[in-house]
């Protein structure tokens, strides 16, 4: 069976990244896919401002929705303080399965826990199964059409507090149109935009980032 370019990535990390450095990780990602295949990960010019927004909310519990490979995962998890922990969603089973590799290669494992399923399911168990009270920061980079229905969702389970940070990825390029309106519309949400560039390419994107108000 050939193995498909998630397998690639993560064996290149494994062949060429420092084990338990996850800066080094990061960094060998980026070198693959800027070099021999392109793959979603946020990416590295990206990555910067979702840095300065792990670091502005400053989180002890975070959410993430749509894990992928891992690398925005290790990229949050590397910057979260002692006792702090990500939660990152992910309903593939192969890349669920790529992404704990990863995570545990990359020595941030007792940071992040890997939620296998759906986020529409895994949200409403959050605060009963995975006893979390509020959340600090949420990442939205999954299926794009999802996230204005899971901004409603983590609203309507009491997920979020004043003050609670989302951060979108993909708001240009593929877009995500209806998350942009309902959060830029709503008295619940202070809206800022990030311009970027799409991972890897010269194309333009950007981020958006939501706190919710209460
Ligand atoms: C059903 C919704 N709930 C979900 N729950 C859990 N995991 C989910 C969910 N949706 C999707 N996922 C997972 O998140 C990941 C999906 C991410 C979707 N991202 C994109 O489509 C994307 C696409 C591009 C892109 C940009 C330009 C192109 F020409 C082609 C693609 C760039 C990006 O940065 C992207 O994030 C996968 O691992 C998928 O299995
Ligand atoms: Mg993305």
């Amino acid at each position: 069976m050939s193995q498909s370019k998630e397998q690639r990535i993560l064996n290149f990390v494994l062949q060429n990244a420092v084990r338990g450095d996850p800066c080094s990780v990061l960094d060998t990602i980026d070198k693959y896919c800027s070099q021999k295949e392109w793959a979603m990960n946020v990416g590295d010019e990206k990555g910067k401002i979702l840095d300065k927004t792990v670091e502005e909310a400053n989180p002890s519990v975070a959410l993430e929705l749509g894990t992928y490979c891992g690398y925005s995962a290790v990229r949050i998890s590397r910057l979260l303080k002692a006792g702090a922990r990500l939660l990152t969603v992910e309903f593939n089973p192969e890349f669920a399965a790529i992404a704990k590799q990863m995570i545990e290669f990359a020595g941030v494992q007792d940071k992040v826990k890997l939620l296998e399923g759906p986020s529409q399911e895994i949200i409403p168990q959050l605060k009963k199964k995975y006893e979390v009270d509020t959340l600090d920061f949420v990442f939205l980079d999954h299926w794009k059409d999802r996230y204005k229905p899971d901004t409603i969702l983590l609203q309507e389970c009491n997920l979020l507090r004043k003050g609670s940070i989302l951060l979108a990825d993909n708001i240009i390029f593929p877009g995500a149109p209806d998350f942009l309106n309902y959060v830029r519309k709503s008295p619940h949400f202070q809206c800022t935009n990030y311009p970027s560039h799409l991972e890897y390419m010269k194309v333009e994107d950007a981020m958006e980032k939501a706190v919710f108000l209460g």
